[in-house]
């Protein structure tokens, strides 16, 4: 099924960007671009959370967010309520943060993963639906922002 997705990077995610795009687009989903137009040195946490945004305005859609590393794109995305966005190394960590966090962006570095790598993991995170199940209120509790405390874990 076709899926919808958003794409924002900082200077560090910039240049692997347009490949992205052609490989979203050519596994026959839908890329909308939030930015930046160059390569010029921007912040990070100012595109994380534009596409986070984006996402939550959007239901069912997705986002993609690149930096050098991933981390400091991922961590930024994380502060919006709603978003679980993963940073992902490599097809099992992207077929699993659908699975068990229904993970609603894929986050990844430039600096860190090669091509290859990029399009397994674009193509697993949009063919791969959350199980639901027991992952469920581990979700929940996610959005909730409750966890067991100290005491309760024993
Ligand atoms: O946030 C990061 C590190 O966790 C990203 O890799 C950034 O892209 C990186 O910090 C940018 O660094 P630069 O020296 O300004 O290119």
């Amino acid at each position: 099924m076709s899926k919808k997705f958003y794409i924002a990077t900082d200077h560090a995610g910039y240049a692997v960007k347009a490949y992205v795009k052609e490989i979203v687009t050519d596994l026959g989903h839908e890329i909308i671009d939030l930015g930046p137009d160059s390569a010029d040195r921007v912040d990070y946490p100012d595109y994380a959370h534009k596409c986070a945004h984006a996402v939550l305005a959007d239901p069912g859609s997705f986002g993609i967010l690149i930096c050098g590393t991933g981390i400091g794109i991922s961590i930024s995305a994380n502060k919006i309520q709603g978003i679980r966005a993963a940073l992902c190394h490599d097809h099992y960590t992207a077929k699993l943060t659908r699975q068990h966090n229904d993970a609603n962006i894929l986050c990844f570095g430039e600096r860190v993963v090669g091509k290859g790598v990029i399009e397994d993991m674009i193509e697993v995170f949009a063919n791969t639906e959350f199980e639901g199940g027991r992952h469920a209120g581990r979700v929940a509790k996610i959005e909730e922002g409750m966890c067991g405390l100290g005491a309760d874990l024993g």
